[in-house]
């Protein structure tokens, strides 16, 4: 009777102009216990989980049939038990997590002996972009990019020297409808501008520059200009922390929460200051989980 344990982490995507293709994984995590059994059975034992739904429907159960059934094979019967501290829908990849949540799932339970590559592959197909997949499978901060063939090429980035700190509102905004406000395209000159904001963090990322990082972050011009107005005290957020010492503060995914970036050692401090500022919301200095997907079969 197989048994086995499965780690995702939380990833904060695009980090301004990185669209569609940066990320960072962050320490919350999706935890799954999985046991062989004679019928199909989740158990959410974190409230952010919500219901549990009809195993069929559930997104972890559909992911891992789907994967299953590229391999031309069936899943056995579990039981799975799940834990998270990662909230729903509001910007830090929970369904990514739970995606590469699935296909760990048909990769332990069918023998599929994936590849981390075929992991990524897989997981990008079905969220459309890896910015959240190769992170929350790497660990770290990573820049990949799906070229013309379908190919997922990917780099993951020397540990940077920064803290980060998530607010969290008390609200969900769906993915999807966070894309829907996006232009359908760019003009050659506005595309120029914002892959050159995009190269210029990049390269002050690498270059350990962080307070140009922080300024190149808040300068995307591919996507936070159209969705500032969907995001709650977007303007208090990023004028607030900046003024407590923030490099830069973007939105986390496709919002509604914001990131910061602040120098190492002042996570906490500047997270108690926007506390006060911010009451409502969930505000934790976080750090970058290094890890990425883990497996443990006992
Ligand atoms: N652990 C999970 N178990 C089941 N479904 C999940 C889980 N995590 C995320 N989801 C699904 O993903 C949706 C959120 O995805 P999305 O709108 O892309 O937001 P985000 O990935 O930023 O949290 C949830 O509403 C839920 O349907
Ligand atoms: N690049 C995507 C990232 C979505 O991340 P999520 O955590 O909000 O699902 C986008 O900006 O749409």
């Amino acid at each position: 009777m197989k048994r086995f344990t499965i780690q995702v982490p939380a990833s904060s995507a695009n980090i301004g102009p990185g669209f569609d293709s940066l990320g960072l994984a962050v320490n919350l995590h999706l935890n799954l216990e999985v046991t062989e059994a004679d019928n199909w059975e989740f158990e959410h034992r974190s409230s952010l989980l919500g219901p549990v739904t009809n195993y069929e429907e559930h997104f972890i159960y559909q992911i891992a049939k789907q994967t299953a059934a590229r391999h031309n094979k069936e899943l056995r019967p579990c039981k799975v038990v799940e834990t998270s501290n990662i909230p729903l829908a509001r910007g830090l990849g929970s369904s990514s997590s739970a995606v590469l949540a699935g296909i760990e799932i048909a990769n332990q339970l069918c023998n599929l002996s994936l590849t981390t590559e075929e992991k990524l592959q897989y997981g990008t197909d079905i969220e459309g972009h890896p910015d959240n997949i190769a992170p929350a499978l790497y660990g770290g901060l990573v820049i990949a990019a799906i070229t013309d063939d379908q190919e997922t090429h990917w780099v993951r980035l020397p540990e940077i020297k920064s803290d980060i700190i998530v607010h969290i509102p008390n609200v969900e905004l769906k993915t999807e409808k966070a894309r829907g406000v996006l232009p359908e395209s760019y003009s050659r000159g506005q595309a120029a501008s914002a892959s050159a904001v995009s190269n210029v963090l990049i390269a002050a990322l690498l270059s350990s520059d962080y307070s140009l990082a922080g300024k190149m972050m808040e300068k995307d011009l591919f996507h936070e200009p159209y969705r500032a107005e969907l995001i709650p005290n977007y303007h208090l957020i990023r004028n607030s922390a900046n003024e407590y010492g923030a490099y830069g503060t973007v939105i986390s995914g496709a919002g509604p929460t914001m990131i910061s970036f602040v120098p190492e050692g002042a996570g906490e401090t500047i997270a108690n200051q926007m506390k006060k500022i911010l009451p409502d919301y969930e505000i934790k200095a976080l750090q970058i989980d290094q890890t990425g997907l883990k497996i443990d079969c006992g």
